[in-house]
């Protein structure tokens, strides 16, 4: 993840949030309607990523057991005793199961997170925590789903910005999926509001899951935080930064973060898609021109880490600011 807005400082923005939130709600089962109705989704997926960077899916397919499934996994995992969590704890980013807690990591104010790759899954998750019995079962089920529903979005993107459904197909299919689980504090156990400082994420989509209120994302027009409400069954996705070097600029990655909800303790599940380790993202080809020359270096989600590395203790570690031209 990289960090902070880069149009105002971020400790300039207001948080007040007295205006609604715009939220373009899209219905996924209409991509696989007639193609007039498809490519009016395309479109209205398009003109949210142009315009917002963020938007909600419902009829998406995933059904509210197996979301309920993975926030109870998640919040089970976090309950365990101290000893049984860190044994995932690391400082080494590429493990393939790392847990971490706000005391060690620096964007997270605070946060308890598991991160852990999930595809391919069989390859993964036996990696994946034993403890609690139901961890691999429920999480592996909904990180199957949400990567299905992560490819049809990737797909109407691609389509949106003139690319074609099947571009790049195979480095989509053969990409990786990151699952970051955290889990925050109820805010009045704390003396900080925030769960998770400022940040975009790296891939080219999060779709996030969220058990209660408290994501916000920056909004572009006003430069104002706003509070994202959750709606019943859909779930949250935004641009990440290798969307933003794909379409080379046309799609801006979305700064967020997460405040502590007062009532009650919050799990956040962000499934971050991207290509495979290695491979280099690029401007798309098609998008450069006289008038549109590239304007970020390519890079690899590998570079992605080892930046964070190099960064662990710095708050202003903004990866997409490296690879502008
Ligand atoms: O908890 C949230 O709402 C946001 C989580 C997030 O941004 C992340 O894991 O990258
Ligand atoms: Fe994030």
């Amino acid at each position: 993840m990289s960090d902070l807005s880069r149009t105002v400082p971020q400790e300039q923005l207001p948080s007040e949030d007295l205006h609604p939130l715009p939220m373009p709600v899209i219905n996924l089962g209409h991509l696989s309607l007639d193609s007039a109705t498809r490519s009016r989704v395309v479109n209205d997926i398009a003109k949210a990523c142009h315009g917002l960077g963020y938007f909600q899916v419902i009829n998406h397919g995933i059904g509210q057991s197996v979301m309920d499934c993975a926030v109870k996994a998640a919040s089970d995992f976090f309950e365990l005793p101290n000893e049984a969590k860190e044994e995932f704890s690391s400082e080494d980013l590429r493990q393939p199961v790392r847990y971490d807690t706000s005391s060690k990591d620096s964007i997270s104010m605070s946060r308890a997170f598991l991160k852990h790759y999930a595809h391919p899954l069989s390859d993964w998750i036996q990696y994946w925590p034993q403890k609690p019995p139901i961890y691999r079962e429920y999480m592996g089920k909904y990180a199957a789903e949400v990567r299905r529903v992560a490819l049809q979005l990737m797909e109407a993107m691609l389509e949106g910005l003139g690319l074609g459904k099947e571009y790049l197909d195979e480095k989509f299919q053969e990409g990786s999926q990151l699952l970051s689980v955290n889990c925050y504090p109820k805010a009045s156990q704390c003396d900080t509001t925030i769960g998770l400082a400022p940040h975009s994420d790296y891939g080219f989509l999060t779709i996030l899951l969220t058990s209660c209120r408290g994501l916000e994302v920056v909004d572009r027009s006003s430069n104002i935080w706003k509070t994202v409400q959750q709606l019943p069954h859909a779930l949250h996705v935004h641009i990440g930064d290798h969307m933003e070097v794909l379409s080379n600029g046309r799609m801006k990655t979305v700064v967020h973060r997460a405040l502590l909800n007062p009532e009650e303790a919050r799990i956040s599940i962000a499934s971050i898609h991207g290509f495979a380790l290695h491979e280099k993202v690029t401007c798309a080809k098609e998008l450069v021109d006289e008038e549109n020359p590239p304007k970020y270096k390519e890079s690899s989600f590998s570079d992605f880490l080892d930046h964070l590395t190099a960064n662990m203790d710095n708050k202003h570690r903004n990866f997409l600011d490296g690879l502008r031209m």
